[in-house]
């Protein structure tokens, strides 16, 4: 019998074009218009995001783009396309690896259409988010079912899980620090995640079966008995922890904080509040992790990077480095063969 033919498939959030105006603008438009991402009816959906998120947000966004193209260039692109190379070298032979993002170009609409003529018997999804998310990796994978269908693709899928606490992840993580970092030169540990309005977690709970679908009091930072995947919250906290434990980072020595608020009722506490309070009590040197990426971005590299260590600064505060994302290391090959070998038929 001869061998089935397989794909593995990267995919990430995406980046725009350039930081010209009008590919930001096409970006953010696709993005924000995602019903996982701002999770209203359709018709406030279009007058909020188009009417008031846009025009409001375009400009800083442009200006934050162009600063990060000024140093990195097209980082998450290139790096997301660096790990894909480096994984076709690792399973030459045995898989084709492609990527595509969820927004923008190299687009999903475009690497299925590749994958449709090129006839695989076996897809592997990898959305390359640590903790699950609606906006992130349950928004590629309904995309990605949505194009099987539309294009009549016919083979079988399989799907990569959320790997926030896998020990490769947790591991590759640490050795990344502390390759680079004298951990214990530094005052206080930062562990920095996206963040996401509380609705969303507030929808998380519930599909999840939570006897209480509401944030308010519920208690996801320490839980852990009977814990459910699917609870981004809970899932970065057990990340932090198994990170701190791996890391010998006692836990009156890190904070977990989320970043790139676009509202108040975004998960608390926040990042740039927590750089701005740490040095007010007198940390002189931070360390951040950003364990909710796994390839560095604007929102690693300038976000945190540049803007949080600048409120860092001017708070007081002397040295704050960043650890680099897993990116193409080769702990990400590692972690990803792992990954693969649970789900992947031989
Ligand atoms: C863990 C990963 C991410 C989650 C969860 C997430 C949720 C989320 N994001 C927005 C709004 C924006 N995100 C933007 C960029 C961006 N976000 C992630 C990751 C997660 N987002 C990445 C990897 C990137 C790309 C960065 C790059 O280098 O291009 C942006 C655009 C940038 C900006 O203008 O700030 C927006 C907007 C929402 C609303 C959300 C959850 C609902
Ligand atoms: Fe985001
Ligand atoms: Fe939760």
């Amino acid at each position: 019998m001869s061998k089935s033919r397989k794909c593995l498939l990267l995919l990430n959030v995406g980046t725009p074009d350039s930081p010209e105006k009008s590919d930001v603008r096409r970006y953010l438009t696709q993005f924000l218009n995602d019903k996982r991402v701002i999770d209203l009816p359709w018709l406030g959906r279009k007058i909020l995001v188009n009417g008031i998120i846009i025009p409001f947000r375009v400009n800083t966004s442009v200006k934050i783009y162009s600063e990060l193209w000024a140093k990195h260039g097209r980082i998450l692109d290139t790096l997301t396309q660096r790990l894909t190379m480096k994984l076709q070298k690792h399973f030459e032979g045995d898989l084709a690896v492609k990527y595509a993002m969820r927004y923008g170009n190299p687009s999903m609409d475009k690497a299925f259409d590749e994958i449709k003529e090129e006839g695989y018997d076996e897809l592997i999804l990898f959305p390359l988010f640590p903790q699950y998310a609606m906006s992130t990796t349950q928004t590629c994978l309904e995309e990605a079912h949505r194009l099987i269908k539309k294009k009549g693709v016919k083979l079988r899928t399989e799907i990569v899980p959320s790997f926030f606490n896998d020990e490769l992840f947790v591991e590759g993580i640490a050795k990344q620090a502390k390759t680079q970092f004298d951990i214990e030169a530094y005052d206080h540990i930062l562990f920095s995640y996206h963040g996401l309005p509380n609705r969303h977690l507030r929808k998380a709970h519930k599909n999840i079966g939570y006897s209480s679908n509401t944030i308010e009091g519920c208690s996801c930072e320490k839980r852990l008995e009977g814990f459910k995947i699917g609870c981004y919250k809970a899932e970065c906290y057990e990340t932090s922890r198994l990170l701190a434990k791996e890391l010998n980072i006692s836990e009156k020595n890190y904070t977990v904080a989320f970043q790139s608020r676009l509202s108040k009722d975004w998960l608390k506490p926040f990042s740039d509040v927590t750089v701005t309070e740490l040095a007010k009590q007198g940390a002189k040197k931070a360390l951040v992790f950003t364990p909710s990426f796994t390839i560095d971005c604007l929102e690693t590299l300038n976000e945190i990077g540049e803007e949080y260590a600048e409120e860092f600064y001017k708070a007081g505060g002397k040295q704050l480095d960043l650890v680099p994302c897993l990116n193409d290391s080769d702990e990400m090959v590692k972690l990803a063969d792992s990954l693969l070998k649970n789900v992947v038929s031989e």
